[in-house]
């Protein structure tokens, strides 16, 4: 494979429209897909030519020890960062190295909706602006966005704390606050790094369930990163990275997302 570590510039095909022909088929293709982090004896083999394929609306956990290279496949799921070697497929448009930033971005922000581990919300924003994020880069008017904006809150219960900072929430509300903001541009696929690490293990329980209801009532793919087996368990499939390389990938039936696989 060529090595693809940077944006090309050139402009590539638009990518597909969310409700376009790409709901069916695969939301995520991995092609001997490398990453190394610098160069010489300091080159980090991050990941080493994987590939997978993860379906339309799965429910996957990314599972392995810390320094497995959990995190460098959801930068690259995301069109965030490019591999070293091999392509990237999001939901059917041109591999992520052949994009622009421009179309990268566009990428993102229509399909794909990203949790963290700290919430990353805006300190001085209300919980409603903050929701509304997304939508505002999405170019959407002011009374779309309101309605999605209440949509997405409806969804996971945080109606009433719309008016309120981040500081005046507790961790879970605000994960809670960043799964709708998530989930608000209606993407083909959330991935989250570590959504509940932060959490106790009742709250982000919540915080697994409203990823699950997503994943079934909307159809949302789910790929989210964990080193803890508990959590990777609840998944319908768990791929297992072990120093880069895909070292498992196990399906489980009457898990999250398992009838769909
Ligand atoms: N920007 C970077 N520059 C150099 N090395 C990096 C960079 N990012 C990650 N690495 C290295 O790549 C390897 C994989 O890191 P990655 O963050 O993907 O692992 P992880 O499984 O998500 O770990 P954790 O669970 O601790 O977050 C590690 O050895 C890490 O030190």
């Amino acid at each position: 494979m060529p090595a693809t570590g940077s944006w090309s510039g050139a402009v590539a095909a638009e990518p597909s429209s969310p409700g376009a022909s790409h709901r069916q088929g695969a939301a995520l293709v991995f092609s001997g897909v490398s990453k190394i982090y610098g160069q010489g004896a300091s080159a980090v083999h991050a990941l080493d030519n994987v590939d997978l394929t993860i379906a339309r609306g799965e429910f996957v956990a990314i599972y392995g020890r810390s320094g497995s290279g959990k995190s460098t496949f959801l930068n690259l799921a995301g069109a965030l960062d490019l591999p070293t070697a091999g392509a990237v497929t999001v939901f059917g448009a041109p591999p992520t190295h052949t994009l622009s930033r421009a179309d990268a971005a566009r990428l993102r922000n229509r399909q794909i909706g990203f949790i963290f581990q700290q919430y990353n919300l805006f300190a001085r924003f209300t919980v409603a602006e903050n929701v509304e994020t997304p939508l505002v880069y999405a170019g959407l008017g002011a009374a779309d966005r309101s309605r999605k904006v209440r949509e997405a809150l409806a969804l996971v219960g945080l109606e009433e704390l719309a008016a309120r900072r981040p500081a005046e929430l507790s961790g879970g509300q605000q994960q809670r606050v960043a799964v709708a903001r998530a989930i608000v541009t209606g993407p083909d696929m959330v991935l989250a790094d570590e959504p509940t690490g932060a959490l106790d293990d009742d709250t982000g329980g919540a915080i697994l369930d409203h990823l699950q209801s997503i994943n079934r009532t909307l159809g949302v793919s789910v790929a989210l990163v964990t080193h803890d087996p508990g959590i990777a368990e609840r998944a319908g499939r768990v791929l297992t990275f072990r120093n880069g390389r895909l070292d498992g990938d196990e399906r489980r039936s009457g898990a999250y997302g398992g009838e769909s696989t």
